[in-house]
């Protein structure tokens, strides 16, 4: 079994953020563990609050398991400001783990700011290189870029330019497209195009940090980039469709037990 780490917000609903990722950690069959950067007091609906864990204990955290336990993977997820960036680069650094997995989250379902814009020259130029894969929505694309994404091709320039600012892979979402959803990678000599069916559904909370804690965790279990993304749309799309009508807002997406099994299954069954 591989261990995987999360360093992201904590999602009181259960949704998004850490327990999204440990979730899913758990699914593909591998030991989740996590370094909390803020506790958010949220719901299907709406944030009501966000409270930064000092920094100081945000690296004590980070060095807590990279001085004791062998690390294959990791997902980043919230950091919301520039001093938990700065200090989050550098301990990744210094401890240079495999499969570092970088979702850029900026903004909640619900609109509200989990990151602060002035953070985002730090995101630029100290997060996106340490990224082994980085996995923006279009919204945070365009933030990133300072472009406008109207089309596939408009995605297709945004990896590739997020792509020249250091990420060895880019994952450009396309979930907030209408239609149906594409999402497209870039390794720096090919595009490669995920197409999924539309799921009719407001239940979309957490659909980020799933697909990004999954993508985790299959890099860690030795699946290649474009297997490693490509299981883990199929999982999201499957969670997004045994999403729970919880809350009276975007439901969470719902996860699967022991989904490796399932995953093996269905390989089986298809040969
Ligand atoms: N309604 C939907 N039906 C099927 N797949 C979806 C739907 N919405 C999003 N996805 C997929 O879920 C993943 C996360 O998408 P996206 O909504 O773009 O990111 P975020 O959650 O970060 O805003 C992507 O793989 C996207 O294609
Ligand atoms: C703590 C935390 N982290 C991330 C998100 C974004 O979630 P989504 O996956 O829906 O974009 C969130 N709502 N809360």
């Amino acid at each position: 079994m591989k261990n995987v780490l999360t360093i992201a917000g904590s999602d009181c609903s259960g949704g998004a953020g850490i327990q999204a990722d440990i979730k899913t950690f758990q699914a593909h069959g591998a030991f989740g563990m996590s370094v909390i950067t803020a506790v958010v007091a949220e719901n299907t609906c709406d944030v009501i609050s966000i409270h930064d864990i000092p920094v100081i204990n945000i690296s004590d955290q980070i060095d807590a398991i990279f001085l004791d336990i062998s690390v294959a993977g990791v997902k980043v997820g919230m950091l919301s400001g520039e001093e938990i960036m700065n200090m989050v680069a550098q301990k990744l650094a210094q401890y240079q783990p495999k499969n570092v997995v970088i979702d850029p989250v900026m903004v909640a379902k619900g609109g509200c700011s989990l990151m602060d814009p002035a953070a985002l020259n730090v995101l630029q130029k100290k997060m996106i290189p340490l990224a082994f894969c980085l996995t923006p929505n279009i919204p945070e694309a365009e933030v990133i870029t300072g472009k406008k994404i109207r089309t596939i091709e408009d995605m297709k320039m945004a990896a590739k330019a997020i792509y020249q600012m250091g990420a060895k892979n880019v994952l450009v979402k396309g979930g907030h497209f209408l239609g149906e959803p594409t999402d497209i990678l870039y390794d720096g000599t090919e595009f490669h195009s995920y197409k999924g069916k539309r799921i009719h559904t407001k239940n979309t909370h957490g659909t980020g940090c799933t697909l990004s804690s999954a993508i985790t965790a299959n890099l860690a279990n030795g699946k290649t980039i474009y297997e490693a993304v490509r299981s883990a749309k199929e999982y999201v799309a499957g969670a997004i469709q045994n999403a729970l009508e919880i809350g009276k807002g975007h439901g969470p997406t719902n996860h699967f037990y022991k989904y490796y099994e399932l995953e093996e299954k269905y390989k089986n069954e298809n040969l």
